[in-house]
């Protein structure tokens, strides 16, 4: 088989230089091509080291013409970049995987609303499936846009979803607490994200809304059948990368802790990137650290009517960049764990 031909728009972000990372061990992959307007001409391995004597490509501005000599375009871009350019490559036959939102929520009104620009590409939406492969596999086998899931919403919903498909919990009030590494905010992010600033220190923000909540709320009535209650708070925690969401729910069906924790194996058996923890145990933020995994625990408090579930993925794995490929794996029909086979970093 030919190997697939890769092109990057915006590689010198977070999310461009983990795509790298993976795709450099991909056997069937090759990137071809990689954007920076404003590191134009530079080495990709004399702006990121790690990628020294894996790549001899260099940084180009985005153009359109050599993007079509590409099977599929990854955008890792600031919202709305891949909205700009998706008709004029989709329709020369280019895949497009794109890790921001520009297709990520259906209702296009609240898509305006929280990202703050009209969407220009309502046509294409038929196109396009969201890319949280363990719910929508066969839409992504037949897609040509991917909508590369928020990395709170992937690490909740494969946390939730089997509550939620399975009628088991009170859906008028669900609680997500989050919490993000650093990585998260991106390579451009504010001062508040010095080491000097967020070492050693703890806070909640987005509080009063964040964007990954209309994107949790409409994926998880499409799956679970009914509307969702759901407050979300995501904290930023003093690491690099890693994320932790613990969520909270009302049970309305009788199941044990030991039911639960079958049925969530059971759901999960044939993913090769979902790992329900022993009964008893808890996922760590290091247990996925570099690793496209999500591991996930479930517990019935003592006493209470509550469910709790917690899952970590890396926000940069299986949170953006490992995700985007299994789902390129996925449309190209390789095999779905190809080049996502590292083992997490540990300590
Ligand atoms: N960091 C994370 O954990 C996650 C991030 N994401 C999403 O992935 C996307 C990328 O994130 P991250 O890697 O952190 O991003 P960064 O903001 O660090 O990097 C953005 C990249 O996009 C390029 N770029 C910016 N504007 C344009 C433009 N108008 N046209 C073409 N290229 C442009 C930049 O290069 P230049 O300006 O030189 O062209 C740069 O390479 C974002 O939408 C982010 O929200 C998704 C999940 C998780
Ligand atoms: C810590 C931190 O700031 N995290 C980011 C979310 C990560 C991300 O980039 O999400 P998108 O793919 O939707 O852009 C935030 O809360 O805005």
């Amino acid at each position: 088989m030919q190997k697939v031909k890769v092109g990057i728009v915006g590689g010198t972000g977070y999310t461009g230089v983990e795509l790298l990372r993976i795709l450099a061990a991909h056997p069937q992959a090759e990137v071809t091509m990689i954007t920076s307007r404003s590191e134009e001409g530079v080495a990709l391995a004399d702006m990121y080291p790690n990628l020294r004597g894996h790549y001899d490509l260099r940084f180009s501005v985005p153009d359109s013409a050599q993007l079509k000599t590409c099977d599929i375009v990854f955008f890792a871009t600031p919202h709305g970049v891949a909205m700009s350019m998706a008709a004029e490559l989709t329709d020369a036959g280019v895949k497009i995987i794109d890790l921001a939102a520009d297709f990520r929520i259906e209702n296009l009104t609240v898509w305006s609303k929280w990202y703050g620009m009209e969407h220009t590409e309502a046509s294409l939406f038929d196109k396009v499936a969201y890319g949280l492969p363990e719910y929508y596999r066969e839409q992504i086998k037949q897609a040509q846009i991917i909508a590369n899931p928020g990395c709170y919403p992937t690490s909740t919903m494969l946390g939730a979803l089997p509550l939620l498909k399975n009628n088991l919990v009170d859906v008028n009030n669900i609680i997500v607490d989050g919490k993000s590494g650093v990585s998260g905010a991106g390579k451009g992010a504010n001062v508040a994200m010095l080491g000097a600033e967020m070492s050693e220190s703890f806070k909640a923000y987005g509080v009063a809304g964040h964007r990954h909540l209309p994107e949790m709320k409409e994926k998880m009535a499409q799956i679970g059948g009914r509307e969702v209650g759901l407050t979300f708070v995501p904290h930023l925690v003093p690491m690099i990368r890693g994320m932790e969401n613990t969520i909270y729910a009302t049970m309305t069906s009788e199941m044990s802790q030991a039911q639960l924790q079958e049925l969530y194996e059971e759901t999960y058996k044939d993913e090769p990137f979902v790992d329900v923890m022993p009964a008893g145990s808890l996922p760590e933020t290091r247990m996925v650290k570099g690793s496209n995994m999500c591991r996930i625990a479930i517990y019935r408090p003592v006493g209470s009517s509550q469910v709790v579930v917690t899952s970590v993925i890396d926000n940069l794995v299986k949170g953006a960049a490992g995700q985007a490929v299994q789902n390129m794996n996925i449309l190209f029909g390789i095999d779905e764990t190809m080049g996502l086979q590292q083992v997490a970093l540990l300590p």
